[in-house]
């Protein structure tokens, strides 16, 4: 049954449509179109995408974590108001002329002269009070982290910046503030999805369809936007804050939601809104989180301060909004509706609560302009009717078809009469949720959807050598942050214990681990530089960890657009990165078909020095023995200590049936096998502690990949001592070890030194 919407408030038509016209002039600033007019349809992925999870338990996420800043109010002096009321009284009778001019002032030359009638006044104004500030200094709080006007772009957190080397950004004409952000993160430049969007969707307003490669900066290219109009609604209304206060509530109400972000799962909400908050910082905007698992007290808390911004993913948020939480119901003020990675909100279990989400919100003008919309049980008032509000669709594999891309250009969407039903494709989630007509389509994917500097390759093996290509992959190649992608849970448990068994340090992440856990493991490889992560899909979309150098596809994932997710997670902003895909004879038609799906002809054949196999060959078939023990005698323990729990809580008495002869042969049994896991683990033991060079090695000579810093250091360490005692015995030279250091290579380096000689698996 689907669930039930609150009622919400009625407010006065009259007062809406005042707010609706004030904004819509905030608005009309003027800009240079620079969007590419790309009329390609998106390549179209097929499969069933069965990811995993995605929406965990949450035991719970501190709240100071996510707390909010609450911010102080400015205090100014009695004559600072006074002077200020009379300054805006006078620009008041300026503007009431300019307004009753109604919508089309942008462009006019009349508009001009009064703006620069304006500007020559503020100047004029502003000299006057840095004098007078001089003489009041101490009776008031700078003002700057509102108004953003006087901060001082050379002193970036005691850093000076370079304004030129960021000069790139001048034409996104973004408020001080946010470039003062930028500057801090030092980003350089906008990414291409950010010169696009931001344009389109912060100075004309405008709906946008967002798709661009993994990593490439999509958070901003909607993030930025919508702090740039925050941020100009707030001076808009500090210029007329004494003159009337219901016309700053018009203008930046305060205390309502401004935004709404939906993400398809916790992680990515939890990311999505720390990128924001960074940018945010010096704003005094307020973002919060709103995923399942947190407890929901907690996030009442935090939506009592009321945030501008809200993060969340569709189950927690329509949990919150059905059960009438005041901030979240309250949507005639919301400017901006996101769906960040939208196609796999369409294909999570969440749908009904999205659904519900998007029926909850008061229709667009230009979409359904009055016409009253039936929410299942609940009917969403016309009156509550905001024009602007902006709708951003975004995510890095975005089918859409090119009848509805048409259908945008020629602005038919007012026509149509949606349907209220199921909505299974990106376009009528967009359509229902009141994307207007000429939204701006920003399609920055490729022929082949992938980041430009990732190098793809493959390894062809059989299925039951995979374990010995990763730990060779791992242990000869494992420099850089790895992630190991499984497809299914129990081939990622069992992954993972043979390399703890070889020794190779892993963290998991899979769907049925407690969310604490998740967020810990995911914290764990973020703080190692050369960290290794084994994990199922539920880590393939938008986990932004920066420094992931290779990607490698353990399994073969269900569709080609998770290939893509998984493999975004390396190469991201601009750094290069390298995927390895094991396949198996199995796995051939899967990835003949999955190449097929980005026009690619050939795929590189991952360098593999086979004279290390050998070796590898033996550690592992020990580990699998060592494991083999180890499990059973887990699964014995179990299956035990469940037979006692049951039996215990149904006070039964257990009997020991088993005769002395079967006793004593159980105990028998338990030690040869502790003692042959002993022999075992002894002897894989013995080969860890041996470089796994190739079968050239030469005992004088240590040499070569395979080696790790620390076998190295000791070698070293060895070389030093031995150096020492033959100096001091008189001998010859004869009998000195050398040591011929070497970092081990990672991936894509070995890619690339093999380039002339690399072979291509032809299709
Ligand atoms: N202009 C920029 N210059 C440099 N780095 C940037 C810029 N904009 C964003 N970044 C960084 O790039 C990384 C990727 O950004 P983001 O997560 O927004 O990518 P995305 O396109 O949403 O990726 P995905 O599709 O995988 O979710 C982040 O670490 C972000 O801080």
């Amino acid at each position: 049954m689907a669930p039930q919407p609150p009622q919400k408030k009625s407010k006065k038509t009259k007062r809406i449509r005042e707010d609706s016209e004030q904004l819509e002039r905030i608005q009309s600033l003027s800009w240079n179109p620079s969007l590419p007019d790309n009329d390609d349809p998106f390549s179209l992925f097929t499969g069933s995408n069965e990811l995993e999870g995605g929406f965990l338990s949450l035991e719970e996420i501190d709240e100071i974590e996510y707390g909010l800043e609450i911010p102080k109010p400015e205090r100014k002096s009695k004559r600072e108001k006074s002077k200020e009321t009379t300054k805006l009284q006078k620009r008041k009778r300026s503007q009431d002329h300019d307004e009753s001019d109604g919508e089309a002032e942008a462009g006019s030359d009349e508009k001009f002269d009064e703006e620069n009638k304006k500007v020559k006044a503020k100047k004029k104004r502003e000299k006057k009070k840095k004098n007078k500030n001089k003489k009041s200094e101490e009776n008031e709080e700078p003002a700057a982290a509102v108004t953003g006007a006087s901060y001082c772009k050379d002193d970036i957190d005691g850093d000076s910046v370079d304004e030129t080397e960021y000069y790139a950004w001048n034409e996104l004409r973004l408020h001080p503030l946010l470039l003062k952000s930028i500057y801090r993160l030092k980003f350089k430049e906008p990414t291409p999805i950010q010169k696009a969007c931001i344009p389109a969707a912060a100075h004309q307003g405008k709906d946008v369809i967002g798709a661009a490669e993994t990593g490439s900066g999509k958070t901003l290219a909607f993030g930025l936007p919508i702090l740039q109009r925050l941020l100009e609604e707030r001076e808009k209304a500090d210029n007329l804050v004494a003159e009337k206060e219901e016309a700053v509530e018009k203008i930046s109400p305060k205390g309502l939601l401004r935004a709404l972000i939906i993400t398809p799962t916790r992680e990515l909400a939890l990311q999505v809104t720390d990128h924001v908050k960074e940018v945010a910082k010096d704003t005094n905007i307020r973002v919060v989180p709103i995923v399942g698992g947190m407890s929901t007290e907690k996030q009442e808390r935090l939506l009592k301060a009321r945030p501008e911004i809200v993060v969340g993913t569709p189950g927690r948020l329509w949990e919150l909004m059905s059960g009438g939480e005041v901030h979240l119901v309250e949507l005639h003020s919301l400017s901006f509706f996101v769906l960040d990675e939208a196609d796999r909100m369409i294909e999570s279990g969440h749908f009904h609560e999205l659904q519900s989400i998007i029926d909850m919100l008061p229709m667009t003008s230009s979409s359904h302009e009055g016409q009253p919309q039936n929410t299942q049980d609940c009917t969403t008032v016309v009156s509550f009717q905001r024009k602007k509000r902006q709708t951003f669709v975004f995510s890095a594999t975005l089918a859409l078809s090119s009848d509805f891309r048409k259908k945008l250009k020629k602005g038919s969407m007012k026509s149509k009469q949606i349907v209220i039903g199921e909505l299974n494709s990106i376009e009528t989630l967009s359509e229902r949720a009141g994307m207007r007509a000429n939204a701006a389509i920003v399609d920055l994917t490729n022929a082949s959807i992938m980041a430009d500097k990732l190098e793809e390759s493959f390894i062809e093996c059989r299925e039951e050598d995979k374990d010995a290509y990763l730990y060779y992959i791992l242990s000869v190649h494992g420099q850089g942050r790895t992630i190991v992608f499984c497809t299914s849970i129990a081939a990622l448990r069992h992954t993972s214990s043979l390399l703890r068994i070889l020794g190779v340090n892993v963290w998991t992440l899979h769907a049925q681990m407690q969310q604490r856990a998740r967020l810990k493991a995911i914290d764990r490889f973020r703080g190692n530089e050369h960290g290794i992560l084994v994990a199922t899909d539920v880590a393939a979309r938008g986990l932004d960890i920066p420094g992931v150098r290779t990607v490698v596809h353990y399994q073969l994932p269900h569709s080609a657009e998770v290939y893509v997710h998984r493999s975004g997670r390396t190469a991201r902003a601009c750094t290069d990165g390298c995927s390895i895909t094991l396949i198996s004879p199995n796995d051939t038609s899967k990835f003949a078909a999955l190449c097929k799906s980005f026009s690619k002809e050939s795929f590189r054949r991952f360098p593999v020095e086979i004279s290390y196999m050998s070796e590898v060959a033996k550690r592992l078939s020990l580990a699998r023995q060592v494991d083999k023990i180890m499990r059973k005698d887990s699964q014995d323990k179990a299956k035990q200590s469940w037979f006692d729990r049951n039996a215990e809580s149904i006070e039964l008495e257990v009997e020991d049936n088993d005769s002395e002869e079967e006793r004593v042969n159980n105990c028998k049994q338990k030690k040869v096998s502790s003692s042959h896991l002993k022999k075992l683990q002894q002897e894989l033991n013995m080969l860890l502690s041996r470089p796994l060079q190739p079968k050239t090695f030469s005992h004088r000579f240590l040499a070569g990949a395979g080696v790790s810093p620390l076998l190295q250091n000791q070698f070293e360490e060895l070389a030093r001592q031995k150096l020492g005692d033959i100096m001091n015995s008189g001998e010859g030279k004869m009998g000195k070890l050398l040591v011929i250091g070497q970092d081990r290579v990672e991936p894509l380096q070995a890619l690339r030194n093999a380039n002339h000689e690399c072979e291509h698996l032809r299709l």
